[in-house]
């Protein structure tokens, strides 16, 4: 008997100190918070940070490095350690624990990730738990190919396996209005039911030399999450049944809940894993029509158009005022949408010979704000 899914992620600074090295007791800590979850009947994935910080002492580095293939020499030692010690936690409550490395190009490749999702699937059918991370040693530093951060990576994972729930595990007891390592004043929010960019905002970069991402990226994390459909937690877990507290609603941390479905594969490739080439800006007619009337995009609508695209490729649709509503698969070259941008289908059609008169069509279209 399986019930819910449920992605836990668990930042470097849970696992490890300042100076570096595994905490084999909050490693010890974390398997048995996990081990009762997944006793439940619950299906657990781990998705772990770590390596880096795992390795860079017993390399002999003074502190956690920065330059990337020092990093990625310190993420080779480390993600062994890692896993040995998973495994051996694990081990004491008879459970099974896989390793799954993971890129962002994996995830833009769609038979590469197929095979990853049907790995998990098989995985999760034994009662074997995933324990996932992203492969740092192949992982560029550029940008749009590296996660860098495991918050992003642990959101596309509970999308791609339709979890019910991402628990993302951190040093700090929630959201606040600021990092309250900076301005103890600082005001915890409890909920969160929309993603706006005001609590963006909020967030600033990592408190911690061996952490990444910062509560920034835990945030672009929920806002994945919820659009893929998973209710997320971002918070600490620190004591004996504070990780199940957190999954049933009661835990130390701020709630990201979300009224949305699951997404098909199809439509996750489009939004999180697409690279958009080009942007186009839409008046306020046609912003209704994609985001409540459940509408294809015509001509008319169109205001502006930035970029050199083709029929096929993907872009990503702007208001008026820059804020990004969307993205979706254009029917047009970006030449042949300047020739008709904001003309009625009868003078569109006389004027270009397209496959499909809509720029975007409803099916090829996902809202992501
Ligand atoms: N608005 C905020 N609310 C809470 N924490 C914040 C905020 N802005 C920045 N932070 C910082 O984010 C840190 C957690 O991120 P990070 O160090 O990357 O941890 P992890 O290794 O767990 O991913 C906190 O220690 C905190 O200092
Ligand atoms: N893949 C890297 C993750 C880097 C990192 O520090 O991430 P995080 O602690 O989640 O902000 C590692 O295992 O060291």
């Amino acid at each position: 008997m399986m019930s819910e899914r449920i992605v836990v992620k668990i930042g470097s600074s849970s696992l490890t100190s300042e100076e570096g090295g595994l905490n084999r007791e909050r490693i010890q800590y974390f398997a048995e918070e996990l081990a009762s979850l997944h006793k439940n009947g619950s299906g657990v994935m781990l998705v772990t940070s770590g390596a880096v910080a795992a390795g860079f002492r017993q390399i002999g580095y003074a502190s956690k490095p920065k330059i990337v293939h020092e990093k990625q020499a310190a993420a080779a030692v480390g993600q062994a350690l890692l896993m040995q010690a998973y495994q051996e936690a694990f081990s004491r409550f008879g459970i099974v624990a896989a390793q799954i490395l993971l890129t962002r190009a994996d995830f833009s490749n769609r038979r590469r990730i197929q095979n990853a999702l049907m790995t998990i699937e098989e995985l999760l059918r034994q009662r074997i738990i995933p324990i996932i991370n992203e492969n740092d040693t192949v992982a560029t530093d550029e940008l749009v190919l590296k996660f860098g951060d495991n918050d992003n990576l642990s959101a596309l994972v509970a999308a791609m396996t339709k979890a019910a729930k991402l628990v993302i595990i951190t040093d700090m007891d929630g959201l606040y209005t600021e990092d309250p390592r900076k301005n103890p004043q600082a005001v915890k929010i409890e909920r969160v039911d929309q993603i706006s960019e005001d609590i963006m905002k909020l967030a600033g970069g990592a408190g911690s030399s061996v952490g990444t991402g910062g509560m920034r990226s835990k945030i672009e994390a929920a806002r994945i999450a919820m659009r893929g459909g998973v209710h997320a937690f971002i918070g600490k877990v620190q004591q004996e049944g504070d990780l199940a507290l957190a999954v049933e609603g009661n835990g130390r941390g701020t709630y990201f809940d979300t009224k949305l479905h699951s997404l098909p594969m199809k439509k996750q490739w489009l939004g999180f894993h697409s690279m958009p080439q080009g942007r186009i800006t839409v008046d306020d007619g046609a912003v209704s029509a994609l985001l409540e009337g459940g509408k294809s995009l015509l001509p008319a609508g169109v205001t502006d158009i930035q970029g050199e695209f083709h029929p096929g490729d993907v872009v990503e649709v702007a208001n008026r005022q820059g804020e990004t509503l969307g993205r979706g698969v254009v029917n047009y070259a970006a030449w042949q949408i300047q020739a008709v941008a904001g003309l009625t289908t009868e003078e569109v059609r006389r004027r270009v010979d397209v496959a499909r008169i809509e720029v975007i069509h409803r099916d090829e279209w996902i809202t992501l704000k």
